[in-house]
């Protein structure tokens, strides 16, 4: 039986509003194209922005992101999180422990954390992670990550034994995000293919085309 407040994150893509990529458009303008394009899951990831601009445009995007009945995650900061009455929040190792992030967070919203494999998967479950974000799947020029590209065979593994649902993130786009769903992934997390399309808005509409068209067919 499931007895967590939280319902399952909505499957499919999953967008980041990054202030690296595109850095002429606003994060709001960005979230609303998105939005525009019917994503259903939006993670804020502000590694530039100032910190009064970055609480000012979280509660801006979480704003929007409720109106849409969309679901919005603050990247690393729980305290932006709490003040935005964002719905959870997206960690990795060089953030809050997640059972911190819990702490503070309480039931009520997400947690997500990256993991590099099946073992990082079981040590977010123990600590209260909603869901792994699990990469790099390919090779990204959007950040400089330590940790060797996974590929589809042992990523399609870490979701196979994976006991939290499966995020993949890392040079996700149209032309592989058909691949990452038949692994049977959650959700795929894309960040330069959809900001930096002419049009983002159409972007995410044929993204979640591709991830549906494909989803779970271990093709
Ligand atoms: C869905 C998802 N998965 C992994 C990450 C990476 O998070 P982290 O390791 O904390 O790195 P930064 O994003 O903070 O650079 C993510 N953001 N989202
Ligand atoms: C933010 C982030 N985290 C990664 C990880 O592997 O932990 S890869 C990544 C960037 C993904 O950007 P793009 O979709 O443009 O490749
Ligand atoms: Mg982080």
């Amino acid at each position: 039986m499931n007895v967590s407040p939280r319902p399952p994150l909505p499957q499919g893509p999953y967008l980041l509003v990054d202030d690296s990529v595109r850095p002429e458009l606003s994060l709001v303008d960005k979230a609303t194209c998105l939005l525009a394009g019917g994503a259903r899951v939006l993670q804020l990831r502000m590694k530039r922005t100032p910190p009064r601009e970055a609480l000012a445009a979280a509660r801006a995007v979480v704003a929007r992101c409720r109106e849409a009945g969309a679901v919005c995650l603050l990247n690393d900061r729980v305290d932006l999180a709490l003040l935005s009455d964002a719905h959870g929040v997206h960690v990795g190792d060089e953030d809050l422990p997640p059972e911190a992030a819990r702490e503070l967070l309480g039931p009520g919203r997400y947690v997500g954390v990256t993991a590099r494999g099946t073992e990082g998967a079981r040590t977010a479950l123990a600590a209260g992670a909603d869901y792994v974000g699990v990469g790099p799947l390919f090779g990204t020029t959007t950040k400089v990550v330590q940790a060797p590209v996974l590929g589809l065979e042992a990523f399609r593994r870490v979701v196979a034994e994976s006991p939290l649902p499966v995020v993949g993130i890392g040079g996700v786009g149209l032309a592989n995000i058909a691949q990452v769903a038949a692994t049977g992934a959650h959700g795929a997390a894309v960040v330069s293919d959809v900001l930096l399309a002419q049009d983002i808005a159409e972007r995410v509409r044929q993204l979640s085309a591709a991830f549906d068209s494909a989803r779970g067919t271990g093709l």
